[in-house]
């Protein structure tokens, strides 16, 4: 298998700013989806919530909070993991989407450090480390039932900005055309 490139912050990456039209600090993230399992308030998603935070480098940062529900374990009282991965998904693809739209996870990278009991709430943030062309680098922290809780998960990822067409060549053509893209645009971007 061939092996993917590091995730290591190349040397001549630069600072990523937040956008100009994104959420200022302390300012709730909005849901990016109606049916986004990580951010929706869907009976069945992760329904985490997000807030813009400062930084002292002036990177984007974002904080998000998500409470661990009954139908969400793997071995019993416990967080399933693959979760926790989902979780780093949404926080880290949230953040990235203050620097620039549309992007998605190429790679990401999780540490378990230690068990999330159900009932417990993982409070969670996101940075953009830095930003060479297409590529964000970012990372994560989940800690356990505070902002400054011991820390039980870490997270290291690479999001690639894309164009609308990936979306117009790859979603399904109805739930293009639910959000109101005209089916002539979506049969011309698969021509
Ligand atoms: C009008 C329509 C409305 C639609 C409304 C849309 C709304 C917008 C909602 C957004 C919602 C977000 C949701 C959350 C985030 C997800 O959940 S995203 C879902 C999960 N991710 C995916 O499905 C992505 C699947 N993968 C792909 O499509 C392609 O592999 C990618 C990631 C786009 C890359 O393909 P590519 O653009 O052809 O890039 P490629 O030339 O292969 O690589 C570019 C560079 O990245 C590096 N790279 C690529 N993959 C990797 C990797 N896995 N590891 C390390 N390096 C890599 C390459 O080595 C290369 O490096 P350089 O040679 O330039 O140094």
């Amino acid at each position: 298998m061939v092996a993917s490139p590091s995730l290591e912050l190349p040397a001549e990456a630069t600072v990523a700013e937040r956008h100009e039209k994104a959420p200022a600090v302390g300012e709730r993230i909005p849901v990016h989806s109606a049916v986004c399992f990580g951010c929706a308030d869907l009976p069945h998603g992760l329904r985490l919530e997000s807030w813009v935070t400062d930084d002292e480098a002036g990177a984007a940062a974002i904080s998000s909070r998500m409470v661990l529900r009954e139908e969400q374990q793997g071995a019993p009282g416990l967080l399933h993991g693959g979760l926790l991965t989902a979780a780093f998904d949404e926080v880290l693809g949230s953040v990235v989407a203050l620097v620039t739209r549309p992007c998605v996870t190429a790679r990401l990278e999780t540490d378990f450090r230690a068990p999330m009991p159900i009932g417990s709430t993982l409070w969670l943030r996101g940075r953009v480390d830095g930003r060479l062309g297409r590529k964000l680098y970012v990372s994560g922290r989940a800690h356990l039932d505070a902002p400054d809780g011991p820390v039980v998960g870490t997270a290291s990822a690479l999001f690639l900005k894309v164009e609308m067409d990936h979306f117009l060549r790859n979603s399904r053509p109805e739930d293009l055309e639910a959000l109101g893209v005209p089916a002539e645009r979506i049969r011309a971007a698969r021509a």
